[in-house]
């Protein structure tokens, strides 16, 4: 079992404090999943209010538990850790040598995937997810027992008042039935998928100082759909997975390319960006992500693409423009500066050759560097400016911050919050570092 990424997607709760219901594409390891938490929920009730229904004894068991350690949080998720590594001594090259901000992730989504016990589907979705994506980190059945182990072992030292028979017995009760879903699943995701895939790096083009375009082979066929994304593993962080959308739809010569901005103290993008080469090879994890393009509908796409979250919208333009329909596609590509716009010239030449696309650099700060159509401000601004968007889906993507506002301003437009997409918030807060 490993601090992964995947288990990271134990953010459900503090994910549900955006409380603007849109559909939200999950991080890589609870995509397709849907939220968990009433309070986040992308379904609205239509009556306006069945009353919720009871919580099951184990449900509430576990719950007081959780409200004991919540004040303890970290000490409690170190202490799991220092459990479960001097326990089980073999587990520990699982999880990456520093683990840094991921540390309290596997901890956390156990905690969350408990906590939400009488919710099946749900919990059924979303660790099946998690037991797929556990494959890459080499995480074996007989791993479950250790973990579950420690687990118990961390919270009866920091519940000691409503530790006792019964707990422990929920708590046994939750443990097994969340491990067993992820482990079935990840043996019945063995018979048809790689649990990763080796890729190339095949070509390396440095757009500005700190932002490269980084292109790769995998070594088999890779399956996946324009707006999705992946986990990448480099040589220098050996097991540090990272998010990455795929900067362009599925191409017939097999390659991906990713966007990657150096940021400060980022490991895995300062070494994709100042590092990697042409023979280096990298680990990408299964794709994910539901931000696709509904081809079943004739809605255009409203994109806003800030800094390298440009990327997937460039996917999905790609997209559209194979399918060969004629929806309109209107791009609102934000930057910092004009000079941040780096992948401005291959959406221009889309642009000139689609009349259905429109792409329009939005520049927070100075001049937008000669660009026509350009708009000053930020992105959110700038969509209100334009539309009425009453017959197009939105697709946002890039900085947390960014997708927020831009939710807001949408809905605050009359956009219907079910046709807005985008990733998971607490996982752009992670993602790219
Ligand atoms: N699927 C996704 O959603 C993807 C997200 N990303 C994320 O996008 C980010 C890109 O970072 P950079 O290139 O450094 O972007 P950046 O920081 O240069 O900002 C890009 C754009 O977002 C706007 N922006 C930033 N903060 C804002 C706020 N609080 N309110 C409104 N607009 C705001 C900026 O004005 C600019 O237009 C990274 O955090 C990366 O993880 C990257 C790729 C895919």
């Amino acid at each position: 079992m490993e601090a992964s990424q995947d288990l990271a997607s134990g953010t459900w709760p503090a994910a549900a404090a955006h409380d603007t219901p849109v559909h939200r594409t999950p991080p890589p390891d609870i995509a397709d999943a849907p939220d968990p938490d009433p309070r986040g929920g992308t379904q609205a009730d239509p009556e306006g209010g069945a009353a919720p229904k009871a919580a099951s004894p184990t449900a509430v068991l576990i719950r007081r538990t959780m409200a004991e350690i919540d004040p303890v949080a970290d000490k409690v998720t170190s202490y799991f850790y220092a459990l479960l590594f001097v326990r089980h001594p073999d587990l520990r090259a699982l999880f990456p040598a520093a683990m840094d901000t991921q540390r309290d992730r596997l901890f956390k989504a156990l905690l969350t995937a408990a906590e939400h016990v009488d919710d099946a589907d749900t919990l059924g979705d979303y660790l099946s997810h998690l037991g797929r994506g556990h494959r890459k980190y080499g995480t074996r059945p007989e791993h479950y027992p250790a973990v579950g182990e420690c687990l118990l072992g961390a919270l009866a030292r920091y519940a000691p008042d409503t530790w006792n028979p019964d707990t422990e017995a929920a708590w046994v009760q939750a443990y097994t039935a969340i491990s067993q879903i992820m482990i079935d699943a990840a043996a019945v995701d063995e018979a048809v998928s790689p649990a990763w895939w080796h890729a190339e790096v095949v070509s390396h083009e440095l757009r500005t100082p700190d932002i490269a375009v980084v292109t790769v082979r995998p070594d088999q066929p890779y399956p996946f759909l324009a707006g999705q994304y992946t986990t990448l593993e480099t040589p220098w962080w050996p097991r540090v997975w990272r998010h990455y959308s795929f900067a362009s739809a599925p191409r017939s010569d097999g390659l991906l390319s990713f966007h990657v901005k150096a940021v400060p103290a980022g490991w895995v993008s300062g070494a994709l960006v100042h590092r990697a080469r042409p023979g280096d090879v990298i680990r990408l994890g299964p794709p994910a992500g539901s931000m696709t393009v509904d081809h079943t509908t004739d809605n255009g796409l409203l994109c806003l693409g800030g800094g390298t979250g440009i990327a997937p919208i460039r996917a999905l333009v790609e997209d559209v423009a194979e399918h060969g329909r004629r929806r309109l596609v209107d791009v609102f590509y934000g930057a910092r500066s004009g000079s941040d716009l780096y992948d401005i010239d291959p959406l221009l030449t889309l642009a000139r050759k689609h009349p259905w696309l429109s792409v329009r650099p939005v520049v927070a700060t100075g001049p937008a560097g000669g660009q026509v159509n350009s708009i000053s401000g930020q992105l959110p601004d700038a969509v209100r400016q334009y539309g009425p968007w009453r017959a197009y889906d939105a697709y946002l993507s890039g900085p947390a911050a960014m997708v927020r506002s831009g939710v807001d301003a949408l809905v605050g437009a009359g956009m219907p919050s079910s046709r807005i997409r985008h990733d998971f918030i607490e996982e752009l807060v992670m993602a790219g570092d």
